[in-house]
């Protein structure tokens, strides 16, 4: 599976490091044209308000709706959760309005800015290793949208169809196993085009 890793701002090489940990084939996108040779799209960390920034300056904000709404994955991780995100708390605009969710920026507070855990997923079998940054939390998701992990009583990993969402960085570990959890559905998501 070829995935891309939207490179406009943030943590693109890590991710395209552990899609090839993980036996796929990673790309740096950064032109929308090349949604047209990949069978799924990370959306990395970094900071949303850029990344929603650049989105627009580069044409992405219809051509990613697009690639989701023909049912090709779409995996969006801290700052690129947000930008999947329906709704953002406050007064924020939200991005790409994709995923049925509300989501609150920077929610763990400044003493808790960044820290490693291990995660219980729905679909992993053993805790997987989860570094927060500044990390965003689901405050509320729509009937759609199946939570997949919760860190202390907060929504931290979600999925809803073919897009997948985490508040925390899955890159910055030798854990790559929620990458191939996405590999798995872009190779689901091939085989059903091509059924
Ligand atoms: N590590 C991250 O991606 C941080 C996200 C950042 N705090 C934001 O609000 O966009």
């Amino acid at each position: 599976m070829i995935i891309g890793v939207l490179a406009l701002q943030g943590a693109v090489a890590e991710h395209i490091r552990s899609i090839e940990l993980a036996g796929g084939q990673g790309v740096a996108i950064k032109r929308a044209e090349q949604l047209a040779e990949i069978d799924g799209l990370i959306i990395p960390g970094g900071e949303s308000t850029t990344i929603g920034k650049l989105m627009r300056k580069y044409d992405f904000i219809r051509a990613i709706q697009s690639f989701a709404q023909a049912g090709k994955p779409v995996f969006g991780t801290c700052a690129g959760l947000i930008v999947l995100a329906d709704k953002l708390e406050g007064a924020e605009e939200p991005h790409l309005r994709l995923m049925d969710m509300t989501v609150a920026r920077n929610a763990f507070g400044r003493q808790r800015e960044s820290f490693e855990t291990d995660l219980d997923v729905r679909g992993i079998d053993t805790p997987l290793r989860a570094v927060f940054i500044r990390a965003p939390l689901i405050k509320e998701v729509g009937a759609d949208v199946e939570v997949l992990s919760s860190y202390q009583g907060e929504i931290v990993t979600a999925r809803q169809g073919n897009l997948l969402a985490s508040s925390y960085h899955p890159e910055l570990t030798d854990d790559y196993r929620l990458h191939s959890y996405f590999i798995d559905m872009a190779r689901q998501a091939a085989g059903d085009k091509r059924g």
